[in-house]
């Protein structure tokens, strides 16, 4: 709900109204500066304006609602407001998952801003997760780093609220994103420890009707109805496989399947992902990702592999966040000097 919404219940305890209506006035109005008529069963019209400004609004507490163009708008002027302009601007943003959490330690000249800080952001409640945005360079490119991220699971199958960090970093003016997760393997070549390059993805949730696109779509962030046939941008690929060879390290190329989770899968579960083509699995990501591409962001994802997915309840073992987190502490620091390699590389 957007502005409009939240200035109407403040004032409509005097008169009658359609709520249904109001509801879809407020969605469709996407203004900053309005004027919103109102007809009361007592043949009064009353006229309320909206003047605030971007930064007044993320001041004053304003709710933020993740799919309005505008309320994102006052996210970002807080962020410059708190960091500076010159700061708050960045051409590569990172997600760093379970996996990749070292990468953001490796900002140089960084500027952090706590999660807390910024309008609009629920807290990050899972261990492993720093709950930073950070700002610097990382191979000589401007990067914005998030160090964490906000899981579906955690916040009550919101994934528009879930990804509002996305749409916050194209509104910072990312061109590429990097996208990294802990992940469960499931192919037989894959191990602990290793790194897998996501070449595609099965977003089960947005199978299931939970996707971050459904509801009020603001054209201003892209299209109703969004591509994902090139979601893993071909060219990044190739240039981390070519990075991979030079650093004589093993890349596997494969399918990551998003689970709602938080449980992890039963091994019945598992054999159904791999039937269906998925090589690691995991819980978050494709939310992310999907929400970048309708921005226009160019992605290349990882993939850390932290436990093997039973696919045998005979022989399966217990799955755990600690395994997860040991893992990725013992390769995460590996896997993010090599993306700082590959940030190197890139040409923008
Ligand atoms: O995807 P990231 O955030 O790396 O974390 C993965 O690890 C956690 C489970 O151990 C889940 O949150 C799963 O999604
Ligand atoms: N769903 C899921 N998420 C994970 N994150 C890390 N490992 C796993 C896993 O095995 N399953």
């Amino acid at each position: 709900m957007g502005l409009a919404s939240t200035l109407f219940r403040r004032t409509s305890s005097t008169g009658h109204y359609d709520s249904t209506w109001i509801q879809y006035f407020a969605d469709e109005k996407k203004n900053h500066s309005f004027t919103m008529l109102l007809n009361f069963n007592k043949s009064t019209t009353m006229t309320f304006e909206n003047n605030n400004s971007p930064t007044q609004a993320a001041q004053h507490n304003q709710k933020i609602d993740p799919r309005n163009y505008d309320d994102l708008l006052s996210v970002v002027a807080s962020i410059r407001e708190q960091v500076g302009s010159e700061i708050a601007q960045a051409d590569i943003g990172i997600i760093c998952g379970s996996g990749l959490g070292p990468i953001g330690d490796t900002v140089e000249n960084a500027t952090i801003l706590p999660f807390s800080k910024i309008p609009g952001f629920p807290a990050t409640h899972v261990v492993g997760h720093k709950g930073n945005l950070v700002f610097g360079t990382l191979g000589g490119k401007k990067v914005v780093c998030l160090q964490g991220r906000f899981h579906p699971y955690e916040h009550n199958m919101d994934l528009a609220l879930c990804t509002l960090p996305v749409r916050v970093m194209h509104l910072l003016g990312i061109k590429i994103m990097i996208v990294s997760n802990a992940a469960g393997g499931i192919n037989t070549v894959l191990h602990h420890g290793d790194l897998m390059l996501i070449k595609d993805h099965i977003f089960l949730p947005a199978l299931a009707g939970f996707s971050p696109l459904v509801g009020c779509n603001d054209p201003r962030f892209g299209a109703r109805f969004v591509s994902v046939h090139d979601a893993y941008d071909k060219q990044l690929r190739q240039l981390s496989i070519d990075v991979g060879r030079k650093r004589g390290m093993t890349l596997y190329e494969g399918v990551y399947v998003m689970s709602g989770g938080p449980q992890y899968e039963s091994p019945a579960e598992v054999s159904l992902f791999k039937t269906v083509g998925a090589d690691a699995l995991g819980m978050s990501t494709c939310h992310e990702v999907t929400v970048a591409r309708q921005c226009g962001i160019k992605v290349l994802g990882f993939s850390l592999i932290t436990n093997i997915a039973n696919l045998d309840a005979d022989q399966s073992v217990e799955v755990s966040h600690e395994e997860v987190l040991d893992i990725a502490k013992q390769a995460g620091e590996r896997a993010s000097l090599f993306v700082a390699d590959i940030i190197t590389e890139i040409s923008l």
